[in-house]
């Protein structure tokens, strides 16, 4: 299991305006359980926060660890252990089409091509995708993106998976395949969603308003803390 570390981290932007606005409080987590939500509204900081733990974004103040590495410092090696999926795959996908993107991932771990082509082949099908392989990454929906993305950055054996609402763009069939992936999946997970059934799956939830970790607690308390914020 990681251990991920955030000590008095903060992140600042300079607005269009030219002001400097907090997105995250200066914040201290210790994080280690195997499944964490991230729940909040929409601008409260979620994406911000998780974009930290991978070293996407520096902290402004303060400091994030990974394992005992520093995303500043050791950026390459917290980002070769830290998988992440984006809410848009596109932001992910490079190569023109699935079974490419998925050759492309696993170049580190499979050596031989045929080997590759085989198992990028094998993941295509788990995933539902099998039919869509040779296709242009723009012929597909959002939802099949989405579960294309999560196959590449699977297909890395990340020791820690973030995911920032891996389930917007999905109907209840691919939710449901999703929710059932994330719970065979042996690495750490933390994730951001709206989907309050999602943050259910998870041991512990973060309730995040205005940058700030608001609440922190079993994911049903969690959940109950953020209904009562809007009732
Ligand atoms: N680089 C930036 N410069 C200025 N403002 C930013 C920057 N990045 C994020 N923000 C603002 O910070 C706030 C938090 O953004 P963030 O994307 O972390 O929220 P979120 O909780 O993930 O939202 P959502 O649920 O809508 O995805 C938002 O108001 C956003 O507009």
């Amino acid at each position: 299991m990681s251990h991920v570390l955030l000590q008095e981290a903060s992140f600042s932007a300079e607005t269009s305006g030219g002001s400097v606005r907090i997105i995250l409080q200066p914040t201290t987590l210790e994080l280690s359980e195997q499944r964490i939500a991230v729940i909040g509204a929409n601008g409260s900081g979620k994406s911000t926060l998780l974009r930290l733990l991978n070293g996407l974004l520096l902290p402004s103040t303060g400091s994030v660890s990974v394992d005992g590495l520093d995303t500043r410092a050791d950026g390459g090696a917290v980002r070769r252990q830290v998988g992440f999926v984006f809410t848009d795959p596109l932001s992910q996908l490079v190569m023109p089409t699935p079974l490419e993107d998925l050759e492309l991932s696993l170049r580190r771990r499979v050596k031989s091509t045929t080997a590759r082509r085989q198992e990028a082949a094998r993941l295509l099908q788990e995933y539902g995708l099998e039919p869509l392989g040779g296709n242009s990454i723009y012929e597909l929906s959002g939802g099949e993106r989405q579960l294309l993305a999560l196959a590449t950055v699977l297909a890395v054996e990340p020791t820690l998976l973030v995911l920032d609402e891996p389930s917007t763009l999905l109907d209840l069939r691919n939710t449901r395949l999703l929710r059932s992936r994330l719970a065979g999946l042996n690495q750490q997970l933390i994730l951001s969603t709206h989907d309050l059934e999602l943050a259910l799956d998870c041991s512990r939830a973060l309730v995040m308003d205005a940058g700030q970790v608001v609440f922190d607690g079993a994911a049903a308390d969690a959940v109950a803390h953020y209904r009562g914020m809007y009732s």
